[in-house]
């Protein structure tokens, strides 16, 4: 269970705005962000990541505390246990996808977790290559393979497929969904696709400047 009490002021192109997010994400739950641009989606998975620190508030994950602005507490990103995919694919362009995937891994952690990743994404023929010789959509499963080298409870997922075409999404939001189920994560993704979050989400956050201005299943937030 992550306990999420998150406070800060956002600067952006149309002034101010005050964040202030007070949730809890059950385990195993997929919850989707969704809302228009700049209201504070990101802000709120690099929080999460501890990329980004929030003035006030609080995470708690699992009953252990990430960040408390009161107790001067503020994990590194290296010591929380997540996996993040950003929107831009962020692989190593001069190491092939088992090296990138390597790289991930835990030192003395058995390889047999990659075969086993790159096994689950398909891509096991493709071990050899690098980056640039992959489709889109292969290097985002590779980095979402990557992410999830590390045995994370927590896979933090911002726009990471608003950059392919309309198969290769479906194609990888099952995949998403696999890996979801597989290593039972607690799944947070930032998505724009209105399709996607009603496909994906167990629960969804409307944020709206800042704030939650609406949340439940997606046939609740989306009546209208
Ligand atoms: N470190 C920071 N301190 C203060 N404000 C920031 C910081 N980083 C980003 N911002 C601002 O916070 C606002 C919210 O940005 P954020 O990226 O969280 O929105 P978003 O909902 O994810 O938008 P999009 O859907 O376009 O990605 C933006 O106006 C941005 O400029």
């Amino acid at each position: 269970m992550i306990q999420l009490d998150l406070k800060k002021k956002l600067f952006g192109a149309d002034g101010q705005i005050q964040l202030q997010v007070n949730t809890i994400i059950q385990s195993k739950e997929l919850l989707t962000l969704y809302g228009p641009s700049g209201a504070g989606k990101t802000s709120i998975i690099r929080m999460l990541s501890g990329l980004m620190s929030p003035e006030q508030g609080k995470i708690i994950v699992n009953g252990k505390t990430w960040f408390d602005s009161e107790k001067k507490i503020n994990l590194r990103t290296q010591d929380r246990s997540i996996g993040i995919v950003f929107q831009e694919y962020s692989l190593f362009p001069n190491m092939t996808v088992f090296e990138n995937l390597k790289f991930a891994l835990p030192k003395g952690d058995s390889q047999d977790l990659i075969e086993e990743m790159l096994e689950t994404i398909g891509l096991q023929n493709l071990k050899d290559k690098k980056p640039n010789w992959l489709s889109g959509g292969q290097k985002q499963r590779v980095a979402l393979a990557r992410a999830l080298v590390r045995k994370p409870s927590i896979l933090l997922l911002d726009e990471p497929l608003s950059a392919l075409d309309t198969a290769m999404r479906n194609k990888l939001q099952e995949d998403i969904l696999a890996f979801h189920r597989r290593f039972e994560l607690t799944t947070i993704m930032v998505s724009h696709d209105y399709h996607e979050v009603k496909k994906m989400s167990d629960r969804v956050l409307l944020i709206e400047n800042g704030i939650i201005a609406n949340e439940g299943n997606p046939e609740e937030v989306f009546k209208d």
